[in-house]
């Protein structure tokens, strides 16, 4: 659609060469100015060059690149290849699969380890490194627990600064020296076996454009613009590895943020490169706050709630209303939302001017797990919903556990982490396994635990196995595995719950789309390459509601939104979370276009019924 732009949406627009920073309050078409300019330099600015748009999540670089495609739509021109668009750390993979070879890095095929397979890779430093490891072999198993967080999160924090692992100073400190050591040896057991963790992506394309000069030339050849949103929300790395391809005032580098909207303090952000922006470019600045996508009802809350936005307008055009409502629990608080939905749907609402689509309502909560009672009343009313939030294990049902895990297994058979959950899902008993024995491949594993698998799940094991044995081999017959389980599942009615049935279908559904979406893009199929896939997907294919953690939810849109779990404890989380947490309870309220649902409830399901008192935030906004 073609709209009237404003005065500041239209000087993001003509603004080409040079630095550019746009402070954007919610909702004030920061995207879509930003999208226009981006067209504008394409049409008119001549050269064989790429723009490097990056965004803070995958479904934000989703949507530009829709707003892109559908920019260029009218003209059928085909522009994909004149960007590069995904996270900082989809462009900094990008670099080290395409140049780490002159780190001396195998780049063939990287392993991307996530965070239960970095905690177990400390684990096993700890136990079999005396030296180290003394302190935590002797501990109880909560410190021990602890421990390794600690560890990670120091080894974490390293990388972020950019700082690699040194062999230990005689001067420095024992806590020091005994997070440095475990740091060098964890680095160490890295290189042996060609993994690296998500931190040491952006650490490693920052050594490759730094180290190899002939290599940043060529990127900045070729990325002569770059844009970079929710820029709010960098880290120190990220902001490095910008400076070192974008070095001066003379840069081509626009950057969109809005401090208020800073949720990712846990992950390092810091608010303050807002300033340094300004400090180190002296950019062009423009200030966008007319709010075009809220109600003048939402306007008002989210004012209150967040008073430094006070500048931002309201469209007086749009007119919804904000509703607050009080449950005895959570269950109680789904039900209503369930019934409240189908009302809307069925009827509308008189604020609404369009009939309500599953797509325009989204459900959104501080924490996955909140959203849990909401999940299971829609699957009973079969209200078809997506769950977009991201998670460790994909599946939901304990048979696509298994067969997830199994996929796991045979990708990596020695993968203890992955081992133990297969055995305690599987209910094996521990006396009965050799865990010296090692296995040459997932299929001989899976084939040893057989024998060890408990009586009531010898007939699925069977299933499960004839399944893996379709995805073990070089041939990958991943659809085949699938097709396989749901026709023993669902066609011969294994499963008498319904409730169960429904959980499975909607994991074996989640798996078909995960494999066509990797299958029609990638040039060979190998599950390793699939599962890599996997963890970076952000599940936006799929079409309902939208279960949303906040966190998830940034960057989007939609009519009609309930946010739930508004009680002391979620938000905020604590009295030391109350300012990010305000930020976050900001974020949420904002995706709402005309109506917007409020609630808390008395007690809690997840905490054994546990009396909850209602957020703070609730009267901040007024509305208590
Ligand atoms: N000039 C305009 N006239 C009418 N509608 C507009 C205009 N600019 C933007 N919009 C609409 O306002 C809504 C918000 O725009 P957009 O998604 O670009 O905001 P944003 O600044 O990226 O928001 P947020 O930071 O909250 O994610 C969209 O529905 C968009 O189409």
């Amino acid at each position: 659609m073609d709209y009237a732009l404003s005065a500041s949406q239209k000087q993001v627009v003509e603004h080409i060469e040079g630095p550019l920073l746009v402070n954007s309050s919610p909702g004030t078409g920061k995207q879509l100015a930003t999208v226009k300019r981006l067209a504008n330099i394409i049409r008119n600015h001549k050269g064989n060059f790429k723009i490097l748009i990056l965004t803070f999540t995958r479904i934000e670089a989703q949507q530009v690149k829709e707003r892109i495609e559908q920019e260029f739509e009218k003209e059928h021109k085909e522009v994909s290849d004149r960007f590069f668009i995904g996270t900082i750390h989809q462009f900094s993979k990008e670099i080290v699969e395409t140049r780490g070879d002159t780190l001396g890095l195998s780049t063939k095929e990287i392993i991307l380890i996530d965070s239960n397979e970095i905690e177990n890779i400390l684990k096993n430093i700890l136990t079999s490194d005396s030296s180290l490891g003394s302190f935590y072999q002797n501990s109880p198993l909560e410190k021990n627990d602890k421990l390794i967080r600690d560890v990670s999160f120091y080894i974490s924090n390293q990388k972020k600064m950019l700082k690699q692992p040194k062999l230990i100073k005689e001067h420095e400190n024992e806590d020091q020296k005994f997070f440095d050591s475990i740091y060098y040896e964890y680095d160490l057991f890295l290189k042996s076996q060609s993994l690296i963790d998500i931190d040491d992506l952006i650490l490693l394309a920052y050594r490759i454009l730094n180290e190899r000069a002939s290599i940043k030339e060529i990127y900045q050849r070729i990325y002569k613009f770059a844009c970079i949103f929710e820029a709010q929300d960098l880290t120190f790395a990220s902001f490095e590895l910008l400076r070192t391809l974008y070095p001066d005032k003379n840069s081509n580098i626009m950057f969109v943020g809005d401090k208020n909207q800073a949720i990712y303090s846990f992950r390092g952000s810091i608010t303050s490169f807002m300033e340094e922006i300004e400090n180190h470019y002296s950019p062009s600045i423009v200030n966008l706050t007319q709010n075009y996508r809220s109600s003048v009802e939402i306007i008002s809350i989210s004012k209150k709630l967040m008073p430094s936005s006070l500048n931002i307008s309201a469209n007086s055009a749009i007119k919804g209303e904000v509703i607050l409502k009080e449950f005895e629990n959570e269950n109680a608080e789904a039900i209503w939302i369930a019934d409240n939905i189908m009302n809307l749907v069925e009827s509308n609402h008189k604020k609404l001017i369009q009939q309500i689509q599953w797509d325009n309502i989204a459900v959104i909560a501080r924490n996955r797990y909140i959203l849990r009672s909401i999940e299971k009343q829609f699957l009973k009313r079969n209200i078809p919903f997506a769950n977009r939030t991201f998670g460790n294990l994909e599946s939901e049902s304990t048979l696509m556990k298994v067969f997830e895990l199994g996929m796991r297994l045979i990708i990596n058979p020695q993968d203890q982490y992955y081992i133990e959950q297969f055995q305690s899902l599987l209910k094996f008993k521990s006396s009965s396994i050799d865990h010296k024995k090692s296995f040459e491949s997932g299929k001989v594993l899976l084939n040893y635990f057989e024998k060890h698998v408990a009586d009531n799940w010898k007939d699925t094991y069977k299933i499960l196995l004839k399944s893996w044995a379709l995805i073990w081999g070089t041939e990958i017959r991943f659809s085949d595995a699938l097709h396989l389980l749901e026709n023993y599942f669902v066609s011969s009615s294994q499963t008498q719950d319904i409730e169960v049935l429904n959980i499975i279908i909607s994991d074996i559904n989640l798996w078909r789309d995960y494999w066509v979406n990797y299958a029609s893009g990638a040039k060979e199929h190998n599950l390793l390459g699939f599962r890599n896939k996997v963890s970076s997907l952000s599940k936006v294919s799929s079409r309902g509601i939208s279960l949303l953690t906040v966190h998830s939810s940034q960057g989007r849109e939609f009519d009609v939104v309930y946010v739930i779990g508004l009680n002391e404890g979620i938000f905020p989380t604590n009295e030391e979370t109350t300012d990010v947490d305000r930020n976050i309870l900001y974020v949420a309220i904002t995706r709402a276009k005309v109506l917007l649902y409020l609630s808390y409830t008395r007690s809690s399901i997840y905490s054994d019924n546990k009396k909850r008192i209602p957020s703070r935030f609730l009267r901040e906004m007024g509305l208590l």
